[in-house]
């Protein structure tokens, strides 16, 4: 039985922008990411991914300003843990982006995304957020440079993806 962790993941936009942070240390180093981590049992999903954001890049957002857009899903074969990723977007946000102990952040346009140094199924979705699709990933890694297999569907709506999980 797989064992289930969550993790936050967000994404800032401004006009044609995104950005990303270049991950400096832990899982995911030397890549470019949105900004996110774990949750931790004193908080909301919300709150840990606003948390995480403040943390890796010194920006503030409201919990209430992000978007849930999509969930997505990481196992690893021969691993007991599945990560379960909420993913959230907004536009509206204070401060000035700055490098942290963790993350390097920079804004790029959307032609622009860095996808030969990101996690392999970041091309496979990036495409759908930034066409502003909701929508739900799964992707089975072998280690963490070669995916075994993976399953990409478009939403209508967060809200009734997880209700319809719920009475599954
Ligand atoms: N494959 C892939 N694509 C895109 N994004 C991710 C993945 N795998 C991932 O784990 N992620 C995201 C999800 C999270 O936002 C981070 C991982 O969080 P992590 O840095 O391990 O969590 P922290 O709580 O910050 O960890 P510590 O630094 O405190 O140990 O990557």
């Amino acid at each position: 039985m797989l064992v289930k962790k969550l993790f936050t993941l967000v994404f800032i936009r401004k006009e044609d922008q995104i950005l990303l942070g270049f991950k400096k240390r832990g899982f995911g180093m030397n890549k470019w990411n949105g900004f996110g981590g774990k949750v931790e049992p004193n908080e909301t999903i919300l709150e840990a991914a606003a948390r995480e954001l403040k943390e890796e890049c010194c920006l503030t957002v409201k919990p209430g300003d992000l978007k849930n857009i999509a969930h997505l899903e990481f196992t690893f074969e021969g691993e007991p843990t599945l990560m379960d990723v909420r993913v959230f977007s907004t536009s509206i946000f204070e401060g000035t982006p700055k490098e942290t102990e963790e993350m390097r952040p920079k804004w790029f346009r959307h032609e622009d995304v860095p996808f030969e140094d990101m996690w392999l199924d970041d091309k496979l979705w990036f495409p759908y957020m930034l066409q502003g699709k909701k929508f739900f990933g799964h992707f089975h890694y072998e280690g963490f440079d070669k995916i075994l297999n993976y399953k990409i569907e478009e939403l209508d709506s967060m809200k009734a993806f997880y209700e319809n999980r719920k009475t599954k």
